[in-house]
């Protein structure tokens, strides 16, 4: 991918812009009206060779005039692997013509909307009166989940768990503010109030006996039906929300393996016709929607465009 695709995508996308049209395409996604959102669960093709899934995400939103599709590849690449674990590019298309209108960089935009929306979820499942962030995992999202968390709200602390030394040691070096290097999983969790699990997992690195009642943890990684980052009992303890139910009754080993029950949608408490159990401890299993790609690389292009028409 072009570097400066890059560049220009990660300085035209800012969350204060973002997080509101997040929320209202999660509302819109889960009032399963088909001239707002029309998003066929992606599909998936498994390269065994080289350890990853291709995922095609097509969106269709008609009422807003936005036809887009990402292309993503993620890895469970081995440790220390400097090959990287997650690419993606966004195509914007003319839902009259057909035509391509603009292929993005999709790696920041899968980095920010994904934090965007963890974010999201954990300010309407939260308690009000929270002090204490854990994040579990040091690679990408590990850094966007940080630079989100601590704009929109003010934690008295941050801890954060690799299990590399090198890659917790590179992620506190790495960022701007306060952060608590932790030595293990259960010392970073012990006492937080939100968690985000943003690991390549395949199997449960957090467990409910560890996890403080009230909590409200934003579950990230395990993206395949048969990988995990919660164990069963945290996942039956909690009240489970998804981005997609459709989504999570494919893809998540938390959701399927487990056997939970999902009890809604983010868009539905978003919407106000399904309750946020604050007072509950909470999971919001996340697997990633062709909608908040579709929303964020809208964003791009009209700021770049409104840009580009006054030079
Ligand atoms: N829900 C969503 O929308 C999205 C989910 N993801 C998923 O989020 C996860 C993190 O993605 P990135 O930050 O881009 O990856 P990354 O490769 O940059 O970071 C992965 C982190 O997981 C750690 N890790 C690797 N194997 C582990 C294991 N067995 N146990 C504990 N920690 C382990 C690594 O040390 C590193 O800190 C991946 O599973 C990815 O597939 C990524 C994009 C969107
Ligand atoms: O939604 C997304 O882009 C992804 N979900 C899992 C890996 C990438």
């Amino acid at each position: 991918m072009d570097k400066t695709n890059v560049h220009e995508v990660r300085r035209l996308l800012h969350y204060r812009e973002l997080i509101p049209r997040l929320e209202e395409a999660l509302g819109k996604f889960s009032r399963r009206d088909s001239a707002e959102v029309l998003q066929p669960v992606r599909s998936s093709v498994p390269l065994h060779k080289h350890r990853g899934f291709m995922l095609s995400m097509p969106t269709y939103m008609e009422n807003s005039g936005v036809l887009s599709t990402k292309l993503v590849c993620f890895y469970n690449r081995e440790e220390g692997s400097s090959l990287p674990a997650v690419q993606a590019s966004v195509l914007l298309m003319d839902p009259e013509y057909g035509n391509v209108k603009a292929v993005m960089d999709g790696e920041v935009i899968t980095c920010m909307r994904t934090a965007a929306v963890s974010a999201i979820s954990t300010k309407l499942l939260m308690r009000p009166e929270a002090e204490v962030l854990a994040i579990l995992g040091t690679g990408k999202q590990a850094l966007s989940h940080y630079t989100v968390f601590t704009e929109m709200f003010s934690f008295k602390e941050v801890r954060v768990w690799s299990r590399s030394g090198q890659g917790l040691q590179r992620f506190c070096q790495s960022v701007s503010g306060p952060v608590t290097p932790c030595v293990s999983v259960e010392e970073a969790v012990r006492g937080a109030d939100a968690i985000a699990t943003v690991t390549r997992s395949t199997e449960p690195v957090l467990f409910g006996r560890w996890v403080k009642p009230g909590a409200h943890v934003a579950a990230v990684g395990a993206c395949r039906p048969d990988w995990r980052e919660l164990d069963d009992a945290l996942m039956r303890e909690a009240v489970v929300y998804v981005d997609s139910r459709e989504g999570a009754m494919s893809e998540s080993g938390d959701v399927i393996l487990s056997g939970a029950e999902m009890f809604a949608e983010l868009g539905d408490v978003v919407n106000g016709t399904k309750p946020a159990h604050r007072e509950k401890t909470t999971v919001f299993k996340s697997l990633g929607m062709g909608v908040q790609d579709a929303v964020s690389a809208q964003l791009v292009y009209d700021k770049w465009t409104a840009q580009a028409s006054k030079q």
